[in-house]
């Protein structure tokens, strides 16, 4: 067990005025702001562009095809950044509006005295220069950006009840032997979990990524890989638990997986996704875990001017209030601020919760939100303590990530029940001052516990409904079947982002950003579509999620 010692100072983001100054100087998109303001706040950037003028609040409405953009896509979390970066690429006239001051939602940073911290998670799944599913360096790559990154020796180091401690070294042979060192008696099971793993994420490695929704691209995947696909489908609907006790007993192993999952979904193995499981199980071995030299907030500044350069727009403190509708179709959003912006599609990364609550004014739940809600229910938030600590309170070769759940397995999904702790600076030692590292504790927590910061943070700053982690299964979920995907039931509006399939995680964000920017390219006319095989697969997935 750790133990941290003297805290020079603690930080919550919540009071984050420094960062938001820290933003203001030196963000990038500060001159696009200021440029795009001046540009676009008159109606006479409207008029020059051929769309109606409105009027105060806007009541008058521009037509679909006077819109000044292909997409509008609200928010520059990652899920955001990269399927509007993927667009501007296609050549489509891209606009993000972002509430805040700077790019990444909860892959953002703040800065304090020299510190440079992450606002969440520091562990990056899909970073590294080999395979398919490196979607990150992908992201990066297609907008002409390249990040320099150091490799994690150690994923994370687990400190479990009964003094079980497990490292998750980048060597798959050092993590498996370690494992097996721990429970001899199930050396045939521990390898036949991982392999069944390793299938899929063999499967998943060896396809092209695009959308699920977009039937030319998936037959075409289908027929250049008949058994990858076959396999994938074949696991869709099944969950890593169920998997887990075909090939092992003993349950305090179980509970390990329990654990191997949880960090990543919040629930445990039952309740999660075997693809997802096989992703990240699989991973942090093949491409390794990998942190971006300067911090995480680093991607998406470097996406958000990829963006810029590929011609494509953001705004800052631009907090869109409303999507606007017209007979029944998304045309544009309005901002708190009264501006109006008219697009030919809307994409909200904001979540599902937040898009369907409170930007679009339905009487109606599509049918599709419906069923959302009736499998999946909002994950609890985190309370987080950013510090700084001189660098002798830490044992040496400590590890960069920790899981620690003490004494009882019953605690796992328990509000803080378990500890989560970062600390980055083991790998990146310029995000501190000398002598000094950056720890990252968090926890699981719900937003009725508190009446200041934490969860309320992530709500305020991340405009999250309750501050919510992502979408977690009222109860054994069919694997990823009733995940919905990126269109929705209101025509020309996407979402994208962890409400949306795969679900919660950079690169699974990630992935949700190029399926929908390929969705909306074939809608818009960039990309092949063909609307009867279309409206068969979407009809088909739709009947598909109710089995769910
Ligand atoms: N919570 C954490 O601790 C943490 C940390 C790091 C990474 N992550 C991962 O990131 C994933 C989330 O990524 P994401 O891309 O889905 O979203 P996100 O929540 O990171 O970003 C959404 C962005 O949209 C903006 N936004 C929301 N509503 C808006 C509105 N009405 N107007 C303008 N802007 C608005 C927010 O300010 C935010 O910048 C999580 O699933 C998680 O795995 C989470
Ligand atoms: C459609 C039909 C019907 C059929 C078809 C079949 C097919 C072809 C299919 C396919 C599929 C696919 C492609 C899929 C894909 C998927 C994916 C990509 C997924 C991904 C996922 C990912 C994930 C989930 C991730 C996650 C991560 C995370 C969340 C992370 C986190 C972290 C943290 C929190 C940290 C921790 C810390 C410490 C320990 C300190």
């Amino acid at each position: 067990m750790l133990h941290l010692g003297f805290v020079s100072h603690a930080i919550f983001p919540s009071t984050a005025p420094k960062s938001y100054a820290f933003a203001r100087r030196t963000s990038s998109g500060r001159g696009v702001r200021t440029c795009e303001r001046a540009r676009l706040r008159p109606w006479r950037a409207m008029a020059v562009l051929g769309v109606e003028k409105t009027v105060g609040r806007g009541r008058e409405r521009a037509p679909v095809e006077k819109a000044q953009y292909d997409a509008i896509v609200i928010g520059s979390g990652i899920g955001g950044l990269v399927a509007a970066t993927q667009l501007a690429v296609k050549g489509a006239r891209v606009l993000v509006l972002e509430k805040y001051v700077i790019p990444g939602g909860s892959s953002g940073f703040f800065e304090r005295d020299g510190f440079t911290f992450d606002v969440g998670s520091s562990v990056m799944f899909g970073f590294s220069d080999k395979g398919n599913l490196n979607l990150i360096t992908q992201a990066l790559a297609a907008v002409g950006h390249k990040m320099q990154v150091i490799p994690d020796p150690t994923t994370v180091h687990f400190h479990l009840p009964s003094n079980l401690s497990v490292r998750v070294h980048r060597e798959y042979d050092d993590f498996i032997t370690e494992l097996i060192n721990n429970f001899p008696h199930e050396k045939a099971g521990i390898l036949g979990f991982y392999n069944e793993c390793w299938k899929i994420f063999n499967a998943l490695n060896s396809l092209e990524l695009k959308s699920l929704e977009e039937p030319i691209y998936l037959f075409g995947q289908f027929f250049k890989k008949p058994l990858e696909c076959l396999t994938l489908a074949y696991y869709l609907p099944q969950n890593a638990g169920e998997i887990a006790r075909k090939h092992i007993k003993d349950p305090q192993l179980l509970s390990f997986i329990d654990a191997e999952c949880f960090i990543v979904s919040t629930v445990n193995a039952l309740q999660t996704p075997m693809i997802n499981a096989s992703m990240v199980l699989c991973d942090r071995h093949f491409g390794g875990i990998n942190y971006p030299v300067g911090g995480v907030g680093g991607i998406a500044k470097a996406l958000a001017n990829g963006l810029v350069e590929k011609g494509g727009k953001i705004l800052y403190k631009a907090n869109v209030t409303n999507i606007i509708l017209e007979n029944g179709k998304a045309i544009g959003v309005r901002l708190s601020d009264g501006r109006e912006f008219f697009s030919r599609s809307v994409i909200s990364n904001a979540t599902r919760w937040d898009t369907f609550g409170k930007l679009l004014k339905v009487d109606d739940l599509p049918e599709e939100e419906k069923n959302f809600q009736r499998i999946y229910v909002k994950a609890p938030s985190f309370l987080s303590i950013h510090m700084g600590v001189k660098a002798s309170v830490l044992p040496p070769d400590t590890d960069c990530h920790h899981f620690i759940l003490e004494d009882d397995w019953n605690r796992l999904e328990r509000p803080y029940g378990s500890i989560f702790l970062s600390i980055p600076t083991v790998l990146d030692s310029t995000l501190a001052p000398k002598g000094h590292h950056i720890l990252h504790i968090f926890t699981t927590s719900g937003i009725e516990d508190w009446e200041v910061g934490t969860p309320k943070t992530h709500r305020r700053y991340l405009a999250r409904y309750d501050g919510t982690y992502g979408p977690m299964p009222r109860s054994i979920p069919k694997g990823l079947l009733g995940m919905p995907f990126n269109t929705t039931g209101i025509d020309g509006l996407y979402c994208v982002g962890d409400s949306c399939f795969p679900g919660q995680g950079v690169i699974a964000v990630s992935f949700s950003g190029i399926m929908c920017a390929h969705r909306v390219a074939a809608d818009i006319g960039l990309e092949r579509k063909s609307p009867i095989l279309d409206a068969a697969l979407l009809q088909l997935l739709g009947w598909l999620r109710t089995m769910a």
